[in-house]
């Protein structure tokens, strides 16, 4: 990163681009080079911005693990270290095999939300989510606007609202995204996701208004699957759900019939490009 002076000391260091359907982030491999001043939030934010710098809705630190076979640590565009990014650990998936650190049938990531369970299968990225928790059909003392039927809260692994609609094509996501991200009754906030039946009535279409991004992106992990533990509440869906993201790219959550164990995500984790830093100004 480039300090007042100018200087540049993390020049030449190789980074990961990836793709989580659309949701997109700057990876390091950090195992053996820590992250150091790279995980300040002003140089996160500088790696992010998309004009200035390298673009990405988040960066991920590959690193040590004690308890899993790697560790992955997450932070937002804006800087803030998030518990779990579902969409990350797609991608956190891919790259480790890809680097030679797993073997593709089965392995451990390290997550601030506990050990999670990753494979490939088909060469899809496949990974088992924490339980979600704090499950509310009717987040109480949130007010529907209109065009909205219900908002949930539930806990997958990062807190998120869901918002059922007749189409969320219709929803002004930015302004309504944003009112609801920082509901006076959340008290960290939370994630923003609208939900709607697919045109084609062939599954579930979701946009969400992420937090630490603090605008749209185009597909979420987490969100994903909150969406799909809520429509099970609602009795909109079975347990299991296949949901279209804004980039048009499916999330697949399907959810054991066994309480307290938490669904499986599989989506896309591909690596765009590699590179290495530059001037990030
Ligand atoms: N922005 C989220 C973390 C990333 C979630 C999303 N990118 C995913 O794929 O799960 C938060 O701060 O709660």
């Amino acid at each position: 990163m480039t300090d007042h002076t100018g200087s540049n000391e993390e020049a030449g260091r190789e980074f990961f681009k990836l793709c989580g359907s659309g949701n997109d982030f700057v990876f390091f491999d950090a195992r053996e080079q820590p992250a150091g001043a790279l995980a300040e939030p002003a140089t996160i934010q500088r790696l992010c911005a998309r004009a200035t710098g390298i673009g990405a809705d988040g960066v991920v630190f590959l690193e040590p693990s004690t308890v899993g076979d790697v560790r992955m640590a997450y932070y937002n565009s804006d800087g803030s270290r998030a518990t779990l990014c579902g969409n990350a650990t797609l991608c956190t998936t891919r790259l480790a095999v890809e680097l030679g650190i797993v073997e593709p049938t089965g392995f451990v990531i390290e997550t601030d939300a506990g050990p999670i369970r990753a494979r490939l299968v088909h060469d899809r990225p496949e990974i088992e989510m924490p339980a979600v928790r704090e499950l509310v059909a009717d987040a109480p003392g949130i007010a529907a606007a209109a065009g909205e039927a219900r908002i949930g809260f539930a806990l997958a692994g990062v807190p998120h609202l869901v918002v059922r609609v007749a189409d969320v094509a219709e929803v002004d996501l930015d302004a309504r995204g944003r009112a609801l991200r920082f509901d006076p009754t959340l008290a960290a906030g939370a994630n923003v996701n609208f939900v709607s039946p697919s045109p084609a009535g062939d599954g579930w279409r979701m946009r969400t208004y992420e937090r630490g991004v603090e605008g749209e992106t185009l597909a979420c992990g987490t969100g994903a699957v909150a969406c799909a533990a809520m429509l099970a509440a609602w009795q909109d869906a079975e347990r299991s759900a296949v949901i279209v993201t804004s980039s048009g790219r499916a999330l697949e959550v399907r959810q054991p019939a066994t309480a307290g164990v938490g669904p499986t995500l599989a989506g896309e984790g591909r690596i765009v490009f590699r590179g290495r830093l530059g001037d990030l100004g």
